[in-house]
């Protein structure tokens, strides 16, 4: 955008962003460099060590931090490992200003120098404006884009336009444990004040045209355990001679979805919403290519080849896909064991008006004849470790015209609204128990490699994002009056 359309105050902010670019790069690199994985159980130290420098980094910021014990989690073999706490902070209680929720999460998802990354995943490090590391977009970068823009107001000692609240979790990864529990216990307390909720865990749908996102899928995530005998066998004393768990396995597995994506469960798509007029007309006028789409997967063809296709099998329909296989060997080499218990893992997305409960007794229903027709005394066992709902917001609330105008004031254009295809388990919740508006404002690109090898957000996108949070928060002081009035959320289903 040009200098000249921006007020003189934006325009102090800008550059005041502008040349602390290597302070905020710096900010990233201390938080990248904490591997707090909150998949695996033997790195818990480092995601609790993660939640202490988050807390820390708002105390600095002159917050008030609550961090909030979680108690534990049981894991499968009933091993108990301590939750990280969530933090609850809060800066300003000026009764003039609205007070804005913003959540995030500093957890990330596993990653290995071995597993194919360029550089070392906890370096955070430059190549051609890139800032690649584990959780440089998903989602460490947003969370201090967005401190890092409440920083600039203190430092200019600007007048904070909005109240600022803080949840910031470090268990989203592994589906946000413990926390709707907490969300619901300070209904009445921490959250009795809110005017909305802010989230930036999702990226834009292009690499160049930013978006706002007022939809994700939620995520219902399955175990299947087949059991044989009470151990490992030997293939050439027993293959051929009795039913194998992992031949078992298989079998369910292919049972669930044929090769165009389609979900074999019966009567999962039965309550699939409809879509509207509305959204057609969205769908209409957003930006996508493609064939960008397809280069930032790395696969040479898609299920897909229309826009529309794609956007609705993303954000419309439910998808299935197959994650892994516990006990089955994957070392490289031979090993010819017939394993005693194997554990298959995999997620439904699922959509609008998709009930949990249904999903779940439809997967187990169906499972439960596919392996009932192979005549197995195997025992299979079927359980949905997490259940997260989707999540719809109404894109004609004031607030997602604040943050369009916001978008336009730093990147001179007009954001698409999209949908995300994935899911940000606690959305749902900050909706029903706040009962105001929830927007989701991604400042990472469609190439950034969310939960991928080489994840990185550009050193502009960071930067801008932070512009953009910062021009948000001017936009929404001047929404006081009309805001209370307003804002209630789409009802659900
Ligand atoms: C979109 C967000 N950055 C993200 O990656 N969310 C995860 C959350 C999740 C779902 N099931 C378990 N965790 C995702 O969509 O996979
Ligand atoms: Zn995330
Ligand atoms: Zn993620």
């Amino acid at each position: 955008m040009s200098s000249s359309c921006l007020s003189a105050l934006e325009t102090e902010i800008f550059h005041y962003i502008d040349a602390h670019q290597s302070d905020f790069i710096e900010n990233l690199k201390e938080w990248v460099a904490v591997e707090s994985d909150s998949v695996q159980p033997d790195l818990r130290k480092e995601v609790i060590q993660m939640m202490s420098l988050a807390a820390a980094r708002l105390a600095a910021l002159g917050a008030t931090v609550n961090s909030v014990s979680l108690g534990s989690q049981q894991l499968l073999n009933g091993q108990h490992l301590p939750l990280p706490p969530v933090i609850l902070g809060e800066l300003g209680k000026d009764p003039q200003n609205l007070t804005i929720c913003f959540y995030g999460h500093v957890d990330v998802q596993p990653a290995k120098k071995e597993d194919g990354w360029k550089t070392d995943p906890y370096i955070l490090t430059e190549i051609n404006g890139n800032l690649y590391g584990r959780g440089a977009t998903d989602n460490k970068g947003p969370v201090l884009a967005w401190i890092n823009a409440v920083e600039t107001f203190r430092a200019l000692k600007i007048a904070m336009p909005v109240n600022f609240k803080f949840v910031i979790e470090g268990m989203e990864e592994a589906g946000s444990l413990g926390l709707e529990k907490l969300l619901e216990e300070e209904k009445h307390g921490f959250f009795s004040d809110v005017d909305y909720v802010v989230i930036s865990d999702n990226l834009w749908l292009s690499k160049k045209k930013p978006a706002l996102i007022y939809g994700t899928r939620g995520n219902a995530c399955f175990s299947v355990e087949v059991e044989g005998g009470d151990k490992d066998l030997h293939s050439g004393t027993f293959g051929g001679i009795i039913h194998e768990p992992l031949t078992d396995l298989i079998a369910l597995l292919d049972s669930l979805v044929d090769p165009t994506g389609h979900i074999q469960i019966p009567g999962i798509y039965d309550a699939v919403a409809a879509l509207t007029d509305e959204e057609k007309k969205l769908h209409g006028s957003i930006e996508y290519d493609v064939e960008e789409h397809k280069n930032n997967s790395g696969v040479k063809k898609l299920l897909y080849s229309t826009k529309e296709e794609i956007l609705l099998h993303l954000w419309h329909y439910p998808s299935l896909s197959i994650h892994g296989i516990e006990g089955a060997f994957h070392e490289p080499g031979i090993k010819t064991v017939i394993p005693a218990k194997v554990i298959g893992k995999f997620s439904i997305r699922q959509v609008p008006n998709m009930d949990l409960s249904d999903v779940k007794q439809q997967v187990v229903d169906h499972l439960e004849n596919v392996f009932a027709k192979r005549n197995s005394p195997n025992k299979l066992k079927v359980s949905m470790p997490l259940g997260a709902k989707p999540w719809v917001a109404d894109v004609n609330d004031p607030l997602y015209k604040a943050a369009k105008k916001a978008i336009r004031t730093v990147f001179g254009e007009d954001p698409d609204f999209i949908r995300d295809g994935s899911t940000i388990p606690i959305a749902r919740t900050f909706q029903t128990i706040t009962q105001k508006t929830v927007i989701m404002i991604p400042i990472g690109a469609a190439d950034d490699g969310e939960h991928s090898q080489n994840e990185k957000i550009s050193r502009r996108n960071y930067i801008e994002g932070i512009k953009v949070f910062a021009a948000f928060f001017l936009e929404i002081s001047k929404l006081r009056g009309q805001l209370h009035e307003t804002s209630k959320p789409r009802t659900n289903k």
